[in-house]
């Protein structure tokens, strides 16, 4: 703990975030905008961005809901099929269009369908993204329903990423929203091609969140939180001050009644307080010091690009984060609804 209480960084990057889109887009675009000079947008909208004229469309259709006044820039990525080409990626990759490309295996996670189905179907467009340097991002989740769901990350790592990086060693791979031990060894161990996002929940809570007193929908997200051990490693990987490790909230708001269902979806709403959810944790961990690095320059090193030269600062005051947000298009139950936060954000 520390008795610090304005901290002033370089203005952070979230490297993973759903922004969807239509009404919901435009009313949760200005939260990211707020607190993030850039984002990695995901693409798993319906119908996926496959194409870059598609992503195109898209980063316009995202500017055109930045607010008056605001820096932000979105920086695409292409969905993988089992018919992705390597020209047309590299092609978006050139045109400056598509910062990377994202592979979901197919039925991983929501809007996955259209995922990849076997690995071996992408081998030649993996290969020409290696040639060129553009980066691969994974949900490491395997999909077979014979695996228990708390399982299903880390034989992701034993049975498709560990062959991945053995057969492809100059692909760079940023490992989505970790969520083990088992992750973060496999990421420490593994050559500086390989990095990984955290999320705000998964530092936050492990899978107990789930069920206090009752099932708990705005507590699930994929892949699901696990085990206290594990949340503590992620802990101690976001905190350790390793360049391998980067911010990337994994942002992905439903509707409320869309979660609160017999089938609810799985996706957790936590762009607006982001930065003071992540101070949070740096702080209980001593290391606030770290929280730069982590949030504003190891993502761009990673992805080759130049850090932001504003700054932003956290103060140390009691921020309440309200029950619902009810926004056009969407009511959305935000991360930390109801809790008090320490720190609030300026930018
Ligand atoms: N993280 C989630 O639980 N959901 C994401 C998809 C994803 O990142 O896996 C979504 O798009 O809703
Ligand atoms: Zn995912
Ligand atoms: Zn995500």
């Amino acid at each position: 703990m520390t008795d610090q209480t304005i901290l002033s960084i370089r203005r952070p990057d979230d490297w993973h975030v759903h922004l969807r889109d239509n009404a919901v887009m435009r009313s949760v675009v200005p939260y990211t905008a707020a607190q993030f000079a850039r984002a990695i947008v995901m693409p798993n909208l319906s119908p996926p961005v496959t194409t870059v004229e598609a992503g195109a469309a898209y980063r316009e259709r995202i500017l055109a809901a930045v607010p008056q006044g605001v820096n932000f820039t979105p920086l695409i990525t292409a969905y993988l099929t089992d018919a992705s080409k390597g020209e047309e990626l590299a092609r978006g990759f050139a045109e400056g269009v598509f910062t990377a490309a994202k592979l979901y295996p197919a039925h991983a996670t929501t809007g996955s369908a259209h995922g990849v189905t076997n690995i071996a179907n992408i081998m030649p467009a993996l290969e020409h993204m290696a040639r060129i340097g553009m980066p691969l991002l994974i949900h490491g989740e395997v999909t077979d329903s014979h695996v228990d769901i708390f399982d299903r990350e880390a034989v992701f790592i034993e049975r498709t990423l560990s062959k991945l990086v053995r057969e492809l060693p100059e692909l760079r791979v940023v490992f989505e929203h970790i969520t083990t031990a088992d992750a973060v060894a496999f990421v420490d161990d593994a050559s500086d091609n390989i990095a990984a996002t955290i999320t705000p929940q998964h530092l936050h809570i492990n899978r107990n969140a789930m069920f206090e007193g009752g099932i708990r929908p705005h507590a699930y997200c994929l892949p699901v939180a696990k085990r206290e051990v594990h949340r503590l490693a992620l802990r101690k990987a976001a905190t350790s001050g390793s360049a391998k490790y980067f911010l990337g909230t994994d942002s992905a708001p439903h509707d409320k009644s869309a979660k609160e269902s017999a089938c609810g979806c799985a996706g957790i709403f936590n762009a607006p307080f982001a930065m003071e959810s992540y101070a949070a944790v740096f702080e209980e961990e001593g290391a606030l010091d770290k929280l730069e690095a982590f949030a504003s320059e190891n993502g761009p090193r990673f992805y080759r690009l130049p850090l932001n030269e504003d700054r932003v600062t956290l103060e140390r005051i009691d921020t309440p984060v309200p029950e619902l947000l009810e926004l056009d298009g969407v009511s959305v139950v935000p991360f930390h609804a109801g809790e008090t936060l320490r720190w609030r954000y300026r930018a």
